[in-house]
């Protein structure tokens, strides 16, 4: 098991992070269970700023939010002095309802719909990322019958095929998101938004996948940009004061992988701007970044139970947890490779492969296919690593499995941040319709 930020092995052979025992979270507050290394989260956070404000750009980190969205984790993007990104009224809702401020607020997606957008507008959100001309045009509109004048970026899809996961890369032009810029779909969509009176184009947006380990496809979409931005620039006199280059950076899940440093993610970033903008004459915009991965992946563990094994001699042996693909969707999702390890004997050798499976009526419902571990009991806490990003944020409750609990640990203390949820919010939203037959509840 790798050990993370702030985890360790203690003198009780258990895994200890954030000064706290494993163990005893699982005493308290039960499994499954998310626990995030807060000192981890922040020391990430810092890592993006501190690169960024070297580069003496100007310049906005936004925290994608969509990676782990929580009260809890908008406070500490707000202490952090970040910006955050949401990409739907339930995420923006989350932010307002911590006190997150408004104007520090961006909104993506690629069909947002008109009370997502009244909403937001309300709200004063700091900026819209416009994906589509059909958005544009109902943005506008909507912004007119507000009386106000709404901040905008493009996105853009720079033709950039950034090497990850089919299904989380998004630069390509053959993807749902964005304008294309090799048809021309982005020139016109500069033309028509600059028409348009009640909209303030800042500048262009693009995303070209995630999970990324090298700086290249970054590098290639900042010159992407910058040669539309001298373009645009020429030709209809639009000058872009913003750039924003998503998010992407990669971390690790496994030993096979190699994220780089986040300054150094950071440094290729900022000189391609200020080269392919500076070195032309252009007034150098402000960069904008919104890693989600890369602020809370790595300080995320997942501890669950294990229960059940079933040994199939000469072919594999499964051992069972009380979790999986409904807290963790994306070995299932994306084939995506995990670590782990007992907490509660964290000191031991490994002495067998195994594979853990989850306890839903799936048989795809697998959260790492062999794993060295030592010899495994019933009742032993799993410890899963790097499970911070689209684990919490894509739980389902598939079987009306609940979701579990996440706790924040920091410097020896532990504090609940979402609860576990309860049986009455797996029938809460339930309706029993008047003409069926009432009978007395049976529990
Ligand atoms: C537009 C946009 N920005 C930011 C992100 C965050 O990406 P990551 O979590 O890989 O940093 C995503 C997701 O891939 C995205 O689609
Ligand atoms: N959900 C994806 C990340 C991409 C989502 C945002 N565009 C994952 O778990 O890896």
């Amino acid at each position: 098991m790798y050990l993370h930020g702030t985890s360790k092995i203690n003198d009780l052979g258990h895994l200890e992070i954030g000064g706290v025992d494993t163990t005893k979270l699982v005493a308290e507050f039960g499994t499954p269970l998310y626990v995030f290394d807060e000192t981890l989260v922040r020391q990430r956070c810092r890592e993006f700023v501190e690169a960024f404000g070297a580069s003496g750009l100007k310049f906005q980190v936004a925290y994608a939010s969509k990676a782990f969205c929580v009260m809890a984790m908008c406070r500490i993007v707000e202490e952090e002095g970040m910006s955050l990104d949401v990409v739907s009224d339930g995420e923006l809702y989350t932010a307002l309802q911590a006190g997150f401020p408004a104007e520090r607020i961006h909104f993506h997606g690629n069909n947002k719909t008109i009370s997502e957008m009244e909403m937001a507008i309300d709200a004063k959100i700091g900026c819209f990322v416009v994906d589509n001309f059909i958005e544009l045009q109902m943005l506008n509109a909507i912004a007119a019958e507000k009386r106000q004048k709404v901040k905008i970026l493009l996105r853009i899809t720079p033709g950039v095929e950034a090497h990850t996961h089919e299904y989380i890369s998004t630069g390509q032009t053959d993807s749902k998101f964005g304008f294309d810029l090799g048809n021309g779909s982005a020139f016109r969509a500069i033309e028509e938004a600059s028409q348009l009176s009640n909209l303030e184009l800042l500048g262009i947006h693009s995303h070209i996948g995630s999970q990324i380990f090298e700086v290249e496809g970054f590098r290639i979409a900042a010159e992407k940009m910058a040669e539309f931005a001298i373009h645009v620039r020429t030709e209809l006199d639009v000058t872009f004061k913003v750039i924003n280059l998503g998010g992407g950076f990669g971390i690790r899940y496994v030993s096979e992988d190699t994220p780089l440093p986040v300054a150094v993610y950071v440094k290729a970033i900022t000189d391609a701007i200020k080269t392919n903008f500076g070195s032309n004459g252009y007034p150098l915009p402000e960069i904008w970044v919104e890693p989600g991965r890369s602020i809370v992946g790595d300080a995320g563990t997942t501890l669950y139970t294990v229960g059940t094994t079933k040994d199939i001699p000469g072919v594999r042996k499964y051992v069972a947890v009380d979790g999986g693909m409904t807290d963790n969707p994306r070995p299932a999702l994306y084939e995506a490779v995990y670590e782990a390890g007992l907490a509660n004997r964290a000191a031991e050798q490994p002495a067998e492969i195994v594979s853990i499976a989850g306890k839903c009526c799936e048989s795809g419902d697998m959260l790492i296919w062999d794993v060295n571990l030592p010899k495994v009991a019933a009742g032993d806490i799993l410890a899963v690593s790097s499970t911070g990003a689209y684990n919490y944020s894509m739980a389902s409750n598939y079987n009306r499995i609940r979701r579990p609990g996440v706790v924040f640990v920091k410097d020896g203390q532990s504090d609940l941040v979402v609860k576990r949820e309860s049986f009455d919010q797996i029938v809460g939203n339930d309706v029993i319709p008047a003409r069926m037959k009432q009978v007395s509840k049976t529990v």
